[in-house]
């Protein structure tokens, strides 16, 4: 088996640190490397909690994909940051694995040129969570036969983006196969801006933000006498790994972008 190096960006975020024990115990796996903002020039395990850990940490991302020799980048860090990574990282030909969220339209036909212009993969997995990948799919089903649907997405108090990634994935799944519906009724108005949530397409996105929760999303559908929840509940960042070491692994195999795991998993 070839070993992959892997360079992992946000080392020392919340979900950064569950990606480096993944690297770290996974066989075939090599952490070549970590991008934080503020430890370049040291050694990982120079940094607190990381002891036993030895990767060279850079705080300049050119200088880190033009010194080491790695074929995958984990970026685990914010939306301007992220971006600035994914492409610095294909112009090096690393292939970039983005959990990143909070991307524009914009941003994803960008790494979609590059990808197309360098012939490498590039994943942007909004939620890494098998469970939320199946989630997102069935609530594509659903929209099929319940047009009328309102996306209830729960996460801690220290996400930045709202929508969550997870959220707006979602709403394209449904919009792709639904027909554009503005819902409710036709005269409501909001008394409290920001009453009826974000609009996509017609359908509802509201964004609950409490300590305590982790990622959790609730889609719920209505019909006349009838309504179907789907709810997944993510009570730890370690549910998301097995999504992060799929992506790791399929994205050797794909010589352009795949947004999203659902069209990976099988
Ligand atoms: N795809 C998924 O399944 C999934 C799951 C959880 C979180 N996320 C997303 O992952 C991202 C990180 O989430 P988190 O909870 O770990 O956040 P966090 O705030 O705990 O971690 C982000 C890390 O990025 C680092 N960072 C910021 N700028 C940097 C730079 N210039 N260079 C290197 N590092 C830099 C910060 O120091 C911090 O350690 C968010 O966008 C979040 O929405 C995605
Ligand atoms: O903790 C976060 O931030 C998460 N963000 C993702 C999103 O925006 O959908 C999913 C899981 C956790």
């Amino acid at each position: 088996m070839e070993t992959i190096n892997i360079i992992i960006a946000g080392p020392r975020g919340r979900m950064g640190r569950e990606a480096v024990k993944l690297v770290h115990e996974t066989e075939g796996y090599r952490l070549a490397a970590v991008l934080d903002r503020k430890h370049g020039g040291i050694n990982m395990n120079e940094m607190e909690g990381f002891q036993g850990i030895d990767a060279p940490v850079y705080s300049d991302p050119e200088k880190c994909f033009t010194e080491v020799k790695a074929e995958v980048l984990i970026d685990l860090t914010t939306p301007d940051v992220g971006m600035l990574h994914a492409e610095t990282a294909l112009t090096h030909g690393i292939r970039p694995v983005v959990g990143t969220t909070g991307f524009s339209i914009d941003d994803l036909e960008r790494l979609e040129r590059l990808t197309k212009e360098t012939g490498l993969g590039c994943i942007i997995a909004p939620n890494f969570a098998v469970g939320a990948i199946l989630m997102m799919k069935f609530s594509q089903m659903a929209a099929k036969y319940f047009p009328d649907v309102e996306i209830i997405e729960l996460h801690h108090d220290q996400k930045l983006d709202a929508p969550s990634g997870t959220a707006v994935k979602t709403a394209e799944m449904i919009k792709s196969i639904r027909q554009s519906k503005q819902q409710g009724h036709p005269n409501e108005k909001e008394t409290i801006e920001g009453a009826r949530g974000a609009n996509f397409d017609g359908m509802h996105i509201h964004s609950v933000r409490l300590p305590g929760l982790i990622a959790h999303q609730q889609v719920m559908f209505g019909a006349d006498g009838q309504m179907l929840t789907l709810r997944h509940d993510s009570f730890n960042r370690a549910s998301f790994m097995s999504g992060v070491k799929l992506a790791v692994d399929t994205v050797m195999r794909q010589d352009r972008l795949v947004y999203g795991l659902e069209n990976i998993i099988e």
